[in-house]
């Protein structure tokens, strides 16, 4: 959802790549992207984790490539989460493939009541591998926890494919917030860990 500028429009006043503050507010940048399928709710996961708040009503698919930054403290570290929220739809594949590079960890959204977004997701794999770097930190999450009524993808089936591919996986919900930060939280101490110490 949220459309938006092709490329790197700013949003919340900052740059999206490295702008030194006058005095920083954080010790180190973690590049996060979001990815899967048009309508799993990655940008609803964005701005729960952003704002705490769930946008219901009209879908509007994300164009291009949207971010937002949000400072988590993990361990002691104050981690600058720069976060990239791409268009699911299979037209902009172009413009996100040029983001996959700078990331240090990809969120990998699949809904559970929608059975081709799972299905695609080791299609989505397959364009990390090409893509990404080859040590990206991967999780593999199963959006929309919340719809029980009309689930086709059980959280075993979720367990399965993240261990085939030895990755984290959780069930999460954009709309209740059920496990959003701990995902979130989750990449960012592992960015603390990777990344250089300077701002
Ligand atoms: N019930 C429920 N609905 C959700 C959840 N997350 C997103 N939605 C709904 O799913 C629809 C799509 O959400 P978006 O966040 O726009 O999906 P997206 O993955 O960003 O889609 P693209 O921008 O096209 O890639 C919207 O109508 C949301 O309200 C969730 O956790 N639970």
């Amino acid at each position: 959802m949220t459309g938006m500028s092709g490329a790197a429009a700013t949003r919340d006043g900052e740059a999206p790549e490295h702008s030194p503050p006058c005095s920083p507010s954080y010790d180190v940048t973690g590049k996060v992207m979001l990815l899967g399928d048009s309508g799993v709710g990655k940008t609803c996961f964005l701005i729960q984790f952003k704002d705490g708040a769930f946008l219901s009503g009209t879908f509007i698919a994300t164009v291009g490539i949207d971010f937002r930054n949000k400072v988590v403290t993990v361990d002691g570290v104050r981690v600058k989460l720069q976060i990239w929220d791409t268009a699911g739809q299979e037209r902009f594949r172009s413009v996100t493939h040029a983001y996959y590079r700078d990331a240090q960890a990809l969120l990998l959204l699949y809904d559970i009541t929608n059975k081709s977004s799972f299905d695609n997701i080791r299609a989505w794999l397959t364009e990390i591998h090409e893509y990404a770097q080859r040590d990206v930190v991967i999780m593999l999450l199963g959006n929309k926890a919340d719809v029980s009524s009309e689930r086709v993808i059980r959280s075993e089936d979720g367990e399965i494919l993240a261990r085939e591919y030895g990755v984290p996986f959780m069930e999460t919900s954009a709309k209740t917030g059920m496990n959003v930060e701990l995902a979130f939280l989750a990449i960012a101490k592992t960015c603390g860990a990777k990344a250089p110490s300077s701002p």
